[in-house]
């Protein structure tokens, strides 16, 4: 048993920093890693899906160039092989970054391996041999294992070729028909993704409508941008059983209706690593998800354990998973009393544009009885879209009507992931949705409408 003061387990988007900053702090510090170094996000998440939203886009523009009055002759096709090469240099690069990061960080020593708890404050490690190849102990261990794909129960799916996030980005040969089966960020990136790449698209979506936690109009105005670009969208429906094809594809039944793929991308969600981490033997229970819970910062039942990103519940993007670790090292180090129930939400559906998110969405604020303002504004209005020729989506922004405080914005449109900051950081400082509103923004720029779209505020009605 090798002691140290602190074991990180995973190197996910929480994990490797906090490492570094254990190990900065003069913490003789473990940090083990099964697979590949930077987790998700790195090698089968963010960096390479953007990399290819990215080369979707380049072909997108290049095919719709006339519009711009731009010439290009003859057809636009892409290739995959070198989209991959692309894609893999780039997560190449950050792989190797954070391994670098981590070998060379004061008092930090890695360990390559999957670990397992032996009691609360020991692990094992265990080599790609099988064979246990260290033992550790420490009083503060910090858990970052991650998610890995949710593999729906479909009969025969154990017969056919299926994909998910990872193995899909392993193609050098374009899909002649994706089926894809989800309706939520996976779905709807890589279905935009594969459209614009020349695939015929199908996106199975279980419920009425996808993107099932935002609103409604919401939902509908990102369905009709990418049937607009051809994805084909089928409601309420959920495979009953799959069945090989002759020629490596798939068929999928649904109730008396069969559909034939090349290729099928599961994106049906997450599940985290929590299952093979020997939890029982440190009597850290996980609930029927897999996900293990923690109080405001971050810590586990079990004292000196603590649990950060997707594993936790709390968040599951790369921001949320680095913010956990800002929350553990500000109250370890800094003297400082943050917590995870101050956060608020946020994140984007990258697709192109893209949709982002902040706070309570118009639904969310109905099903509290509080008064609130609302405003939409379609990016019709904003002269950067129109400038771009990009008018697709808009703005929709929920304030307090008590308190004055923006409780919840969308952004449907260019450059959506950006201009939802000037809300996030005026929620985050507790100001009035005045203080935005008398700000000067730059011309031409999406968040210049943001003031206008806050002039237009009206009491929340009841819903028809
Ligand atoms: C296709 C896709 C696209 C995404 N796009 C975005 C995006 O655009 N923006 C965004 O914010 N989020 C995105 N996400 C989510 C984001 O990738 C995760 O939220 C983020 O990586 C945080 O993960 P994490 O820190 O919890 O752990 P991870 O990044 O999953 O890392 C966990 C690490 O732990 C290791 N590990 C697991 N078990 C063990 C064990 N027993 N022993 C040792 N090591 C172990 C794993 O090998 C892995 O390296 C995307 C996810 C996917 C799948
Ligand atoms: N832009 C981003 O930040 C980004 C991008 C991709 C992924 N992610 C992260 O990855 C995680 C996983 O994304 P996701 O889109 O797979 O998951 P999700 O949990 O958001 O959505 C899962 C989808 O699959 C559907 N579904 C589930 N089981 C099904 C079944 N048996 N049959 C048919 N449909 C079924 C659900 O109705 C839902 O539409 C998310 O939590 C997200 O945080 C983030």
């Amino acid at each position: 048993m090798t002691p140290f003061d602190a074991i990180v387990i995973g190197t996910g988007q929480g994990g490797a920093p906090l490492a570094v900053k254990l190990g900065a702090q003069g913490l003789k510090t473990a940090v083990i890693e099964r697979g590949a170094f930077g987790g998700t996000c790195v090698n089968v998440g963010c960096t390479p899906t953007k990399a290819y939203v990215a080369c979707a886009r380049a072909a997108h523009v290049a095919r719709n160039a006339e519009q711009w009055g731009v010439q290009i002759k003859g057809s636009i096709t892409v290739d995959l092989d070198a989209i991959k090469t692309r894609k893999d240099e780039i997560i190449g690069r950050s792989r190797e970054g954070v391994e670098q990061w981590l070998r060379s960080a004061d008092n930090v020593t890695v360990f390559n391996g999957h670990a397992r708890f032996i009691d609360a404050h020991s692990v094992s490690v265990t080599g790609a041999d099988g064979k246990i190849s260290a033992q550790l102990s420490a009083d503060k261990i910090f858990i970052n294992t991650g998610t890995r794909p949710l593999i729906p129960e479909i009969a025969g799916l154990e017969t056919v070729r299926y994909y998910t996030n990872s193995s899909m980005l392993e193609l050098t040969n374009l899909p002649s028909h994706l089926v894809i089966i989800g309706g939520s960020y996976i779905a709807l990136e890589f279905a935009q993704i594969f459209r614009r790449f020349g695939s015929r698209v199908t996106v199975l979506v279980r419920g009425q409508r996808i993107l099932g936690r935002e609103d409604e109009d919401v939902a509908l105005a990102m369905q009709d941008m990418l049937s607009a670009e051809g994805i084909q969208f089928r409601f309420g429906a959920e495979p009953s059983h799959v069945e090989p094809t002759g020629h490596g594809g798939v068929k999928l039944w649904m109730e008396a209706d069969v559909l034939e793929a090349s290729h099928l991308l599961l994106a049906t969600g997450r599940t985290p690593n929590t299952d093979d981490l020997g939890l029982g033997y440190a009597h850290l229970p996980t609930d029927h998800q897999g996900l293990i819970a923690v109080d405001g910062q971050l810590r586990t039942s079990v004292p000196g354990v603590w649990a950060i990103g997707d594993i936790n519940g709390r968040g599951a993007f790369t921001h949320t998973s680095y913010d956990d670790y800002q929350i553990v090292a500000a109250n370890l180090f800094d003297g400082a009393h943050r917590s995870v129930d101050d956060r608020i939400m946020a994140y984007a559906v990258f697709t192109d544009p893209p949709l982002a998110r902040v706070g309570l969405s118009e639904s969310d604020v109905r099903r509290t009885t509080k008064p609130a303002l609302i405003a939409t504004l379609p990016m019709q209005r904003v002269g950067r879209a129109r400038e771009r020729g990009e008018t697709t989506g808009f703005m929709k922004v929920l304030v307090d009507e008590r308190s004055e405080r923006i409780i919840g914005a969308s952004i449907l449109g260019i450059e959506a992931d950006e201009a939802i900051h000037t809300f996030i950081d005026t929620m985050r400082a507790g100001a009035s949705y005045r203080v935005l509103q008398r700000a000067m923004h730059i011309h031409p720029t999406v968040s210049e409408l943001v003031p206008t779209l806050l002039d237009g505020l009206q009491p929340l009605k009841p819903a028809v």
